[in-house]
């Protein structure tokens, strides 16, 4: 199973975005410690998600970077993507798991410590946790957690806890003092004027 990166970037396919820019800008700063999550809109064709997986897997395929798949593991096993994400309205754990077999690399989302727990146990080899703070990038989701919520789910298990949503440079070292073992961004990289330099301060805090 590959290693796992720290630094989660989600693509943002909403108007008038750019996530191939974005992740060229990030590529040759952050290397194999970015992780790369193709996340379509619920609009997008599976063509279109297909397209998408297999640019980043070549653009990301140089530097040993984790390429990933959310929601459609029908796309992440046709572009040869390492792996996927689920959360509660997608295939459960244990499902997704006999999907993408047993070596690729499987996050689920898990808000609190007891549906943590079950996820490992269905074979998830990494958690979303949050979100943490507040974020305008996807809407309907539970009240944000914090870092105390972060702490509590990894306390529980003892796969990589990865925080998400609102999540900034300045928020990372709480976030690594409560357990995360990496943060999950969008709008950080994304609505960056500089996402080199923002990856930069990103790392900065991920290293400690
Ligand atoms: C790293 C990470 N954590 C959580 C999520 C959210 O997944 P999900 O709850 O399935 O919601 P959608 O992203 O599918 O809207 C994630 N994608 N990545
Ligand atoms: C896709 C997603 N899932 C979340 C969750 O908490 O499950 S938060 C989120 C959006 C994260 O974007 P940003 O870094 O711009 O806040
Ligand atoms: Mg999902």
């Amino acid at each position: 199973m590959p290693s796992l990166g720290r630094l989660h970037l989600i693509t943002d396919t909403r108007p008038g975005r750019d996530p191939l820019a974005v992740l060229a800008a990030v590529l040759p700063v952050a290397r194999a410690e970015l992780v790369v999550q193709v996340r379509v809109a619920e609009t997008a064709t599976d063509r279109e998600a297909y397209d998408l997986t297999q640019r980043v897997v070549r653009l990301t395929a140089p530097y040993g970077v984790t390429c990933l798949v959310n929601d459609r593991l029908h796309v992440a096993l046709a572009a040869r993507a390492a792996g996927g994400h689920v959360g509660a309205d997608d295939l459960p754990v244990t499902a997704a798991r006999q999907v993408l077999g047993p070596t690729a690399v499987l996050g689920a989302t898990a808000r609190y410590p007891g549906t943590a727990v079950e996820a490992v146990s269905a074979g998830a080899t990494y958690l979303g946790v949050g979100p943490c703070y507040a974020t305008t990038t996807k809407s309907g989701l539970p009240p944000e957690i914090g870092a105390a919520g972060v702490q509590a789910v990894a306390e529980a298990v003892d796969v990589p806890v990865i925080a998400i949503g609102g999540v900034t440079a300045a928020a990372v070292p709480e976030l690594r003092a409560a357990g995360a073992y990496g943060v999950a961004v969008v709008g950080a990289l994304s609505a960056a004027a500089d996402p080199a330099r923002a990856a930069v301060e990103l790392l900065r805090g991920l290293s400690c």
